[in-house]
């Protein structure tokens, strides 16, 4: 399958997600700089984290005006996938392509660390390699990663079940000590109603080989990939 990865000024997360899609997992995959109107021939667009006009303003809040939104926003309107990871989620809400705002963290403080997040929904096209309730550690990285939307459409993306990840324990409590930044509800991740956009907080691209001791996100990875009918290839020899 063939992936584009977009890249802002200030992404610092592109060639991170461009490594796993193309030489962990074998994919063809086409970066696409943020001025670039038009895309075609792709299956999945990824908005990678990173810090998009240096967080001025509001996080995401400048690279929703770039002009690859347009496109963007037609793209998932015709029901192509989008990824949005970190700043690639902020940019999401920002755009009106998912629901909420995002928050600075209740400590004030950038988080860098591994998380838990459990998996709410398993039956998603960026899921379905997990199990439901799966608990996966996935690193953070952010200084606005607390969620927050109205008690009406909180309501709605739950009931929905568009809620997929939410912060947890080790044993997969969700519990207010596991939320790291006050995340309502601990939502870590959503996906829009029509289950063809989604954006987490968490780094599945930090966490997908076992060099870097963790493949939990890999699940994530694979999953996109099943749900275009298609495998991984072996690019290297692990090991060599
Ligand atoms: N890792 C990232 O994508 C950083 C996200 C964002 N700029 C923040 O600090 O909240």
């Amino acid at each position: 399958m063939k992936i584009g990865v977009v890249v802002f000024p200030g992404s610092n997360c592109d060639h991170d997600c461009a490594y796993v899609f193309k030489d962990v997992l074998g994919q063809s995959v086409e970066m696409i700089w943020h001025k670039d109107a038009q895309l075609s021939g792709l299956d999945a667009v990824v908005l990678p984290g990173g810090f998009s006009y240096g967080d001025y303003l509001r996080t995401g809040a400048i690279a929703r005006f770039s002009p690859v939104m347009g496109a963007v926003k037609e793209f998932a309107n015709r029901g192509g996938l989008v990824i949005g990871i970190c700043n690639g989620f902020q940019i999401l809400l920002e755009a009106g392509l998912l629901p909420g705002v995002m928050l600075r963290n209740t400590s004030l403080n950038f988080i860098c660390k591994d998380v838990y997040v459990k998996v709410e929904n398993a039956a998603t096209r960026f899921t379905h390699r997990c199990e439901s309730g799966q608990v996966l550690k996935i690193p953070i990285a952010h200084a606005d990663g607390n969620y927050y939307t109205d008690p009406v459409t909180l309501g709605g993306i739950k009931a929905n079940a568009q809620v997929i990840f939410r912060y947890c324990t080790a044993e997969g409590k969700v519990t207010p000590a596991a939320n790291p930044n006050g995340s309502l509800d601990n939502i870590a991740g959503i996906m829009n109603a029509d289950g063809n956009v989604l954006g987490m907080m968490p780094h599945p691209e930090r966490s997908a080989e076992s060099v870097l001791g963790n493949e939990d996100g890999r699940l994530i990875f694979l999953s996109i990939l099943s749900a275009f009918g298609t495998s991984e290839v072996q690019t290297r020899l692990v090991g060599a």
